[in-house]
């Protein structure tokens, strides 16, 4: 098979689609793959890394485009790279439909099978393929919202750990997966008190046994939500509910309740967000204000950190990847119900349901699918 990987053309994202060692792999098992002039530049790749590992270096995206049996991209397909993708041709990205109802109706309309990230699962109830950046994302969570908290970028002007004889900032994360418990623990290490809500016993329980004295968990009702965005300097958003649209979990009126110049990063904006007031923004210009509250909204945060971010995406997209080339989408997702649970697009057809749900799309059953 022929694999083709674009340099990523989103504002500010330096990540790549494929390491070296992705190619290298890719290619002992007989695949050809094309990489576009510089696409590993900003993780620290040079084109020369790619030809010792055995790729072809391309001139222009349409090019690979064109030849590519499957692309293998970081983010969502950009309009112009939309318009490049066609029927037959698999596309494995992360692609965030739900709130997306454009990138939806191009993907539909080209014709093309679309593998999400996303929502590739594994038998533990996890998220392969999204966990990697949520790591990485829950991690820089503490630190960009710490930036936020200074005074000259609009914030309350409040270190996040205190000093003697001042009390540390409180730090609230809603949603304690991945994302929430790699930034509740950063949080903790940076010496602020952090409380940590979900609406899942089971992860609060095993929350509790392993970091109980680093913070504290509470079950995220609303009640609950409102006490405690009330006394925080900084509120991280974190839930997912699998290929779905974030719910809103604080609203506008709410801000109202919470202290002038407190932070709210929004990790789960590409999903749509998590707080009423939320709308995606860039690692140029990252954070806005409303009513007093200032908000950062990154929806690829990893793309900051971009060499550990593309190793650790590229260690968990290999087995994938290669199983897709070997065998063809089809078979692959026939013989990995884990992988078939990453299928949101097929030839004109939305086959993922919290898309179609939020979307107001009809979904076509994936089983059906790779039977026909
Ligand atoms: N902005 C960015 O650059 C990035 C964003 N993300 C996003 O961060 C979000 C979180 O991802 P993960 O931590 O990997 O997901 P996860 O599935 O590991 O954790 C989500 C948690 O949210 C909880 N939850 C669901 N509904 C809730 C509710 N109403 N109230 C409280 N908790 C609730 C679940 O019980 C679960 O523990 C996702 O939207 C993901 O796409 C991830 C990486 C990078
Ligand atoms: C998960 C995601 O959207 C990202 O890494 O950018
Ligand atoms: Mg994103």
């Amino acid at each position: 098979m022929k694999i083709g990987c674009p340099k990523e053309i989103k504002p500010q994202e330096f990540r790549v689609g494929m390491t070296p060692n992705a190619v290298h792999e890719a290619v002992q098992h007989g695949h050809e793959v094309l990489i576009e002039t510089g696409a590993g530049a900003g993780a620290g790749f040079d084109d020369m890394a790619y030809v010792a590992a055995g790729a072809k270096i391309i001139s222009t995206a349409a090019e690979i485009f064109a030849a590519a049996d499957m692309i293998v991209k970081v983010k969502e397909p950009q309009p112009a790279e939309r318009k490049m993708l066609r029927e037959g041709q698999v596309l494995f990205t992360y692609l965030h439909l739900a709130p997306d109802p454009e990138q939806t109706r191009d993907l539909l309309a080209s014709g093309a099978t679309c593998i999400a990230y996303e929502t590739v699962t594994d038998r533990n109830g996890g998220l392969p393929l999204l966990a990697p950046m949520s790591e990485v994302a829950g991690k820089l969570a503490p630190q960009v919202g710490a930036w936020t908290l200074q005074k000259a970028n609009g914030g309350r002007g409040v270190l996040l750990g205190g000093v003697p004889g001042v009390a540390p900032a409180r730090v609230a994360v809603i949603g304690g997966g991945v994302v929430g418990t790699h930034a509740a623990r950063v949080a903790a290490g940076m010496g602020a008190e952090v409380t940590v809500l979900d609406r899942s016993l089971v992860r609060m329980r095993y929350l509790d046994d392993i970091f109980s004295r680093d913070f504290k968990t509470m079950y995220a009702s609303a009640g609950n939500i409102a006490e405690v965005i009330a006394e925080a300097d900084m509120v991280i958003g974190a839930v997912l509910i699998p290929g779905a649209a974030a719910p809103k979990l604080i609203s506008r009126a709410q801000l109202a309740t919470m202290k002038p110049g407190a932070a709210l990063v929004d990790v789960a904006i590409d999903q749509g967000g998590c707080f009423e007031t939320s709308k995606p923004t860039t690692h140029k210009d990252p954070i806005y204000e409303v009513d007093g509250i200032m908000h950062y909204c990154v929806a690829n945060m990893p793309g900051a950190v971009a060499r550990t971010s593309t190793i650790a995406l590229g260690n968990a997209t290999m087995p994938f990847m290669l199983a897709l080339a070997d065998k063809g989408w089809k078979q692959a997702c026939a013989d990995d119900p884990h992988l078939l649970e990453g299928l949101n697009v097929h030839a004109g057809k939305l086959t993922y349901y919290a898309v179609g749900k939020a979307l107001g799309i009809d979904v076509v059953s994936p089983a059906l699918v790779i039977k026909g």
